[in-house]
């Protein structure tokens, strides 16, 4: 049977930075959505079935969703649940979120939408939404797991802005921006944001329009850098294909479980289309996206946020098959 893949949202944020909040604007929003949330009990300010009143919305609690090992087989199970709602006719929902423990790593979350066939098939993962409390990133941001949030993210969304002073904002933005140079920053009001900000993201789609995609913000350099940072490399010329799958494949090996978020467009030699990859720790995908223009600079990038990178070591392997 073949349908239209269920786009899925994750989103996640240290303790208490406004994930509630957010996910209860986006259910009373008028979008005409029918949205399903799966969430963890552990929530401070559970969502219950009085605030939604008769807001279409098919809400699943898992278990034990607070630990970050247990959480992908509660996942996994809470999913293929809907499907079998769904398929009976029991219920009806073309959208699902799901809203993570404040101490959840993204990562199994992530690949519990890659671990299964049939789950592959019936979710598509559209985007990692990160929302950061403005007052506490300070703080939180000492935990290596609210970097991962970041790192992983897709968007993120600053909360409470309305109670930081604006160079405070600014100095906030311009770490995470550092942390993540892929996702854009926006501010989200107790809750309120536009809509196109959280959905229809692609985030790990391999399409046309994946080129313009990677678009990579400004930064300010800074010695003292976190654990998480974006790292990018850059080649001028065209790439033999051989060469760079052995240096992917290596850098995989080697680093896959420190790669949170990587994605590329390179130029290949003898081939006038552009090769375009992304991938989420060692899942990763590749296809040949359209021909580079006549006027283009053709340029390849590739971008890796990642955990502790070796930046040194994997800039001269990348030197090496540039040569
Ligand atoms: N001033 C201000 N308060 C906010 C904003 N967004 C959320 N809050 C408040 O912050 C508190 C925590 O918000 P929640 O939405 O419960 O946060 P959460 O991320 O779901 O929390 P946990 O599930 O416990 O991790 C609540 O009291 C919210 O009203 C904001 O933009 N400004």
């Amino acid at each position: 049977m073949s349908q239209t893949p269920i786009p899925v949202t994750v989103l996640t944020g240290f303790l208490g930075a406004g994930k509630t909040t957010l996910l209860r604007h986006l259910l009373k929003a008028e979008h005409g959505l029918r949205i399903a949330v799966i969430e963890n009990e552990y929530s401070e300010t559970p969502i219950d079935g009085q605030l939604l009143g008769d807001q279409p919305v098919q809400l699943m609690t898992l278990a034990n969703g607070c630990v970050c090992c247990s959480i992908h087989v509660e996942l996994e199970k809470a999913l293929f649940l809907l499907l079998e709602r769904l398929d009976s006719g029991e219920i009806a929902f073309d959208r699902l979120v799901i809203e993570c423990t404040g101490l959840a790593d993204p990562a199994p979350v992530a690949q519990t939408f890659f671990a299964d066939e049939e789950l592959c098939d019936r979710y598509v993962l559209d985007g990692i939404i990160t929302l950061v409390d403005a007052v506490n990133a300070e703080r939180h941001l000492q935990e290596a797991i609210a970097q991962a949030q970041v790192g992983f993210a897709d968007r993120i969304l600053l909360s409470k802005t309305d109670l930081a002073a604006a160079e405070q904002v600014e100095a906030l933005s311009e770490r995470l921006q550092r942390i993540n140079r892929r996702a854009p920053i926006r501010v989200v009001e107790h809750g309120r944001i536009d809509l196109a900000e959280l959905l229809d993201v692609r985030g790990f789609n391999l399409n046309a329009d994946f080129g313009q995609a990677l678009t990579l913000r400004p930064v300010l350099p800074r010695k003292d850098k976190d654990r998480i940072s974006t790292l990018v490399l850059r080649a001028d010329r065209a790439l033999d294909l051989e060469r760079l799958s052995a240096f992917m494949e290596g850098l995989l090996e080697r680093h896959g479980n420190s790669l949170l978020r990587y994605k590329g467009v390179l130029e290949i030699a003898g081939e006038p289309r552009r090769l375009v990859f992304q991938g989420v720790l060692r899942l990763y995908g590749f296809d040949w996206d359209g021909e580079w223009g006549a006027d283009e600079a053709r340029e390849s990038v590739l971008v890796f946020i990642g955990d502790d990178l070796p930046e040194e070591e994997i800039r001269a392997g990348f030197a090496e098959i540039c040569g």
